[in-house]
C-alpha cells in the first residue's frame, strides 16, 4: 500500500515563519515522543530481505522513516504504514521497478542503509536525494560495495545500482570518520552477502559509535552472527582509531518489534524544564538502550538540571539557572544544538568538542549554529572540532534552520526565554518529529 505524504514531511517544502512562543511561566509537562528514526528504519532494512512477515510498534512516521519506506517499496518490498503498526512484508531477492528512483530526501540513514540492498535486489535503480544529501558523505560506502563486488556507476548521488540479487561479500576497509552510517550501511544487510562481510574502520576518528552498537544489536536480535573487535595495526598509525565487524552469512528472521521513543527528539523538551527552571517527564524513557540519548541526563545535570528515573519516565527539573559545559561529544553529535541552545542562555563559557562531522550532516551545523545563534546576540566560535560559547545579552531576532530539524527544535529552547524568536521553516522539524509545533505549545499550556 502507498501513503500519500502531506506537507514538508513529503517534499521539505517550507513553512510559514513561526513566532516561538514564550513560557510564561516555568514549564511543568509530561511529555511522550514519538519512536526512534534510527530504530524505525534499521527494523525496516532487517525486515526487507527477511523471510516473512515483521510487525514494527511504535515505529516512527516522520519525513526520514517514510522515505526509508517509500525506497523500500521501490526495492519490490511490500510496506505497509498505514496504522500505528508498521508491517513489512520480506522477500530474500526482491524485483526492483524497471527504471526505479530512490529518493532518499536528506535522510542519512536512507541514503547509506539502501545501497546494499539494492546490490542485492534485482534490478538497475537509480538513488537520489534532496541538494545537500548529495554533498554529503557517501563515497566511501560506493566503493567498499563495489570491492564486495556491486556494480554502481558513479561515486556521489544520484549513482545507480545495478542489482544482480546477491553480491559476493569479503573484506573492507572504510573510513568512517566522516559518518558511522557508512559502516552500518555496510553491516545491516550483510548477513545476505554470499560470504558475509569484514569491515575494517581506518581513520582518524569514529563519531557516533553508539549508533555502531545499535546495528550490531539490532543484526544479532534478528539472528546474525557479529563479531566486534579493536585492531592494533601499525599500518593504521599512531592516530587512527580501528575496528573491524565480522557478520557470518546467514538468513536474518522475520520479527515483531517494538521501537522505542526517540531520545534524540526528547532533547528539547527536557531542555525546556532546564531552561525555564520547570520540571518535564518523558514518558517510556527507556530502562536500557544502545541510543546515544541516554547520556542526556547526564549532560543536563551537569548544566544545572536534577533527573529522576520513575517507573513512568525520565523526569528533569530546572533550578532556574543554567551552566555552561565543557564535553566531548563525539558519541552524540546530535545533543550538539540543543546543548548550545542551553549554552546560550548559561552563566558561563560552553566548549562542544569532538563534532567536527556536525560539518556535513543536514546542514553544516557549526557554522549555522554560530551564524543564526549570533543574530539574537550570542557569542559563539567556530573551532577545528566544535563550538566554543561564551554568555551574552540576547535578544529577537528571525532565524532559518536551514533546513535542519535539530537546529530548529534549538531555535525553540532559546524561544522560551528570549522574546521575539520568529522560526523561518518549523515545518522542517518534521524529518524526525512530525507534530513538533503542536507538541510544543501543548507542552506549555499543560
Ligand atoms: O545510524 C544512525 O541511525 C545515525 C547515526 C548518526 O550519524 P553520523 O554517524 O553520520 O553522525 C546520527 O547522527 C544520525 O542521526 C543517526
Ligand atoms: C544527522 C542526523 O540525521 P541523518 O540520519 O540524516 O544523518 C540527525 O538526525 O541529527
Amino acid at each position: 500500500m502507498v501513503s500519500i505524504l502531506t506537507g514538508s514531511e513529503a517534499t521539505g517544502t517550507q513553512s510559514d515563519p513561526w513566532p516561538a512562543p514564550l513560557a510564561r511561566q516555568p514549564v511543568e509537562a509530561v511529555v511522550a515522543v514519538p519512536g526512534s528514526k534510527s530504530g524505525t528504519n534499521r527494523a525496516l532494512v532487517l525486515a526487507a530481505l527477511a523471510n516473512g512477515t515483521s510487525r514494527l510498534r511504535g515505529a516512527l512516521r516522520s519525513r526520514d522513516t517514510l522515505l526509508m519506506a517509500g525506497v523500500l517499496r521501490t526495492l519490490g518490498i511490500e510496506v505497509s504504514t498505514e496504522g500505528p503498526d508498521w508491517v513489512v512484508h520480506g522477500h530474500p531477492t526482491p524485483s526492483a521497478a524497471p527504471t526505479a528512483r530512490a529518493e532518499c530526501g536528506n535522510a542519512g540513514t536512507v541514503a547509506r542503509f539502501t545501497p546494499a540492498l539494492a546490490t542485492l535486489t534485482r534490478g538497475d535503480v537509480v538513488f537520489d536525494g534532496d541538494a545537500r544529501m548529495r554533498e554529503r558523505p557517501l563515497t566511501p560506502l560506493l566503493g567498499a560495495l563495489r570491492e564486495l563486488g556491486a556494480e554502481i556507476d558513479g561515486d556521489r548521488m544520484p549513482f545507480t545500482v545495478h542489482g544482480r540479487g546477491r553480491l559476493r561479500g569479503g573484506e573492507v576497509i572504510v573510513d568512517a570518520s566522516h559518518s558511522s552510517q557508512l559502516v552500518s550501511g555496510l553491516l545491516l544487510a550483510s548477513p545476505h552477502y554470499d560470504t558475509g562481510v569484514t569491515v575494517v574502520h581506518r581513520g582518524s576518528r569514529l563519531p557516533s559509535a553508539p549508533y555502531l552498537d545499535m546495528t550490531v544489536a539490532d543484526l544479532r536480535a534478528a539472528g546474525a552472527t557479529v563479531e566486534v573487535d579493536a585492531v592494533c595495526s601499525p599500518a593504521a598509525g599512531p592516530v587512527a582509531d580501528t575496528r573491524r565487524w565480522r557478520v557470518e552469512p546467514g538468513r536474518p528472521t522475520a520479527a515483531d518489534r517494538t521501537i522505542e521513543p526517540d531520545m534524540n527528539s526528547a532533547a528539547a523538551f527536557l531542555a525546556a524544564a532546564v531552561a525555564t527552571g520547570g520540571r518535564v517527564m518523558i514518558s517510556d524513557w527507556p530502562e536500557s538502550t544502545e541510543q546515544p540519548g541516554r547520556l542526556l541526563p547526564d549532560l543536563l545535570v551537569a548544566m544545572g538540571g536534577t533527573a529522576r528515573r520513575t517507573s513512568a519516565g525520565l523526569e528533569i527539573t530546572g533550578a532556574g539557572a543554567v551552566h555552561g559545559i565543557d564535553v566531548d561529544l563525539s558519541d552524540f553529535g546530535e545533543a550538539a544544538p540543543i546543548l548550545t541552545a542551553l549554552a546560550v542562555l548559561a552563566d558561563s563559557p560552553s566548549r562542544l568538542r569532538g563534532i567536527a562531522h556536525l560539518r556535513l550532516q543536514e546542514t553544516d551545523r557549526l557554522a549555522a549554529l554560530a551564524l543564526e545563534l549570533g543574530r539574537l546576540g550570542a557569542r559563539i566560535t567556530v573551532a577545528d572540532d566544535g563550538l566554543a560559547i561564551s554568555p551574552a545579552p540576547l535578544h529577537g531576532a528571525r532565524l532559518d534552520p536551514h533546513a535542519d530539524h535539530r537546529l530548529a527544535m534549538a531555535y525553540a529552547v532559546v524561544g522560551l526565554v528570549v522574546p521575539g524568536i520568529v522560526i523561518d521553516d518549523i515545518a522542517t522539524t518534521g524529518k524526525t518529529v512530525p507534530d513538533f509545533p503542536e507538541m510544543w505549545t501543548a507542552m506549555l499550556d499543560q
